[in-house]
């Protein structure tokens, strides 16, 4: 019987994007290709600058690229419509923005119920409530985000990616506002998200614990990525000659 390698759930071929204008203008990302397999937790890892978060802009299609393809979940995103583009995330990808985007006229419990009452689901609010539970937030239902610390502000961006139950879920540093306590009781639901569920997870991270945590860490240099993904057969096999 031969065996068959599932098609990766994200993968990026050849992508060029450069951003701003004339003087302004960088070239961001440099014929960048990546694979990532269903389920597996990868770390995205470089300096300040690097392109780490817009190559998740990419990722998420949230940013068109000037060259190559995008494809998730064999969709190649970067020809989708905008509308197009946001319904398929709305299915298939949670986004935390390293900025929350929280909705600041909504309640904490709102903010999480937006996405599951779009999706038309009945029970949004207990979902919601459930999710901020989840991340510790159970006292805060009725907050709105300008009554929230920072690293409130980004557990409710956590509980709503997570809440419509995503394939994917796509962080900008999900931990970096929060204390090593609460940095690893989040960093545990996510992986506890992976391992039950089979969440595929892309972190950015400048945490070297969360970073180590992932299936594999993937180095962003000047907009460049080195490492490409390791062959099924040879991923879990260590080989160290004498
Ligand atoms: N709209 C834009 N116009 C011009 N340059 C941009 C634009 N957006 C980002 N850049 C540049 O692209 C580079 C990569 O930015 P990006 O935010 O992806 O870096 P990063 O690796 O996530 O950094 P950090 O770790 O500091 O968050 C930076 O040098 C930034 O100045």
């Amino acid at each position: 019987m031969t065996e068959q390698k599932s098609l990766p759930i994200i993968s990026l071929e050849n992508v060029d994007l450069t951003l701003g204008q004339a003087v302004s203008a960088v070239h961001v990302l440099k014929n960048v290709s990546l694979d990532i397999e269903a389920g597996q937790s990868v770390g995205i890892v470089g300096p300040s600058g690097s392109g780490k978060s817009t190559l998740l802009m990419v990722l998420a299609g949230l940013e068109k690229v000037d060259r190559g393809e995008v494809r998730i979940a064999g969709h190649n995103i970067s020809t989708m419509t905008e509308d197009q583009a946001a319904a398929f995330r709305g299915a298939n990808i949670g986004i935390v923005f390293q900025s929350f985007h929280l909705i600041p006229n909504m309640t904490a419990l709102e903010n999480v119920a937006v996405p599951l009452e779009l999706a038309g689901r009945k029970d949004a609010f207990a979902v919601a409530e459930r999710e901020l539970h989840a991340v510790g937030l159970g006292e805060r239902l009725t907050h709105y985000p300008s009554e929230l610390s920072g690293g409130e502000q980004q557990r409710v961006a956590i509980a709503r990616a997570l809440a419509p139950s995503p394939k994917i879920l796509i962080a900008d540093e999900p931990t970096g506002n929060l204390d090593t306590a609460t940095g690893k009781q989040i960093a545990d639901l996510l992986f506890a998200k992976q391992r039950e569920n089979g969440l595929t997870l892309v972190l950015v991270t400048h945490d070297p614990a969360l970073a180590a945590r992932c299936d594999r860490e993937v180095p962003v240099r000047s907009g460049r990525i080195e490492e490409r993904a390791v062959p099924d057969s040879l991923q879990h096999t260590v080989t160290i000659s004498a």
